[in-house]
């Protein structure tokens, strides 16, 4: 007989008075609430044998090294760790990935931004931040927040893994280190291309289901997965998708304040201006986000229709934005 998973994470006689206690928590905890859910409903804590109180504790010390930065912040490691969860179950990818692959997938989504400090890779080379120094511009960020992440793991009580076999863990750790280091968008062209020729090799095998024997074929579908969740906002209903960008806009405006107080050139994306917003839109999904996700549909066709029907009317909707926004200011020329 199975050992019952406590549902709010610990046993409790007074499971109502916990729930009550908890409900706030959630809303002040998005990222533990949201994670320890997928958690659940995935049986990860059951099949690695976690303890759950090992993993409120790591998971409640990670959401407060998210740092309170507009943008990348605890909502975005939440978000982008719901959105694998969903993407983990699209029928073109559900029976391909195994339950250690899709632990390592939603562990990496939920730590990939941890401790950023709102501030791009170009940015922090250019002053020779610290961890430019410390990780030779290579992947400066990325490389910071997976090492965060495993830097939490060290505690004895918020090591989840602790009922691992060393191997296990292994390679659980190469797996979160090569998707977080994905999440890098200097390493975006390399990818999508590595992974439109593994589709392109796989459909002249006939195969009409992706059969993917290497670690090296398995590893670029799960990067380019946690990179598709990384980049998913544009691919929500335009409510939730505003919020986002109004957030990256005052993260990157206010980068380029620091950049023109430093009497550095300002990067494109964080001149003040009201056409920027949506040009820079445009430009993004024109020249990243559209690519990754047609090639992502033509690999779990067609259960990625819905997105990229949102994508496309999200890019016409700001096409339209900056029709009027342009058609008005040359009436007032
Ligand atoms: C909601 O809307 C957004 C969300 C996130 C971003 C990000 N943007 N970038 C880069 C993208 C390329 N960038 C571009 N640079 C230049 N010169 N031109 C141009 S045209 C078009 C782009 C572009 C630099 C920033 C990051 O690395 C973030 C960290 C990781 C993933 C994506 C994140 C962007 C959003 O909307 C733009
Ligand atoms: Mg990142």
């Amino acid at each position: 007989e199975e050992t019952p998973i406590p549902e709010l994470g610990v046993e409790t006689p007074q499971p109502e008075e916990l729930r009550v206690e908890l409900n706030p928590i959630s809303g002040e905890r998005p990222l533990t609430a949201i994670t320890y859910r997928i958690f659940q409903e995935r049986d990860l804590i059951r099949t690695f044998s976690i303890e759950p109180h090992k993993l409120l504790s790591y998971l409640f010390a990670l959401e407060d090294s998210y740092q309170q930065v507009p943008y990348h912040n605890k909502l975005h490691g939440a978000d982008v760790c719901q959105s694998m969860h969903v993407l983990l179950n699209s029928s073109g990818i559900k029976d391909v990935f195994n339950e250690f692959e899709i632990l390592a997938a939603i562990f990496a989504a939920v730590v990939h931004d941890v401790h950023h400090s709102g501030l791009t890779n170009p940015f922090l080379i250019k002053t020779k931040n610290d961890l430019a120094i410390l990780y030779n511009n290579e992947s400066v960020l990325e490389n910071h927040h997976v090492a965060v992440a495993f830097k939490l793991l060290q505690a004895d009580e918020r090591n989840i893994f602790s009922n691992l076999s060393a191997e296990q863990m292994e390679t659980l750790r190469k797996r979160v280190v090569d998707m977080v280091l994905a999440t890098d968008m200097a390493k975006h062209k390399t990818l999508l291309a590595d992974f439109q020729n593994l589709l392109e090799a796989k459909k002249m095998s006939g195969n009409d289901y992706l059969t993917l024997e290497s670690y090296d074929d398995r590893i670029l579908v799960l990067k380019n997965l946690i990179h598709c969740a990384d980049l998913s906002n544009m691919t929500k209903p335009l409510d939730t998708y505003s919020k986002w960008i109004d957030r990256l806009m005052v993260e990157f405006w206010k980068q380029g304040d620091a950049e023109r107080d430093l009497g550095l050139d300002i990067s494109p994306m964080c001149v003040r201006s009201p056409t920027t917003k949506d040009k820079h839109q445009i430009g993004f999904i024109n020249s990243f986000v559209h690519p990754l996700w047609e090639t992502w549909g033509s690999l779990v066709y067609p259960d990625a229709n819905t997105i990229l029907e949102t994508l496309a009317q999200n890019r016409e909707w700001h096409e339209a934005s900056l029709a009027a926004l342009t058609s008005s200011t040359t009436d007032n020329s």
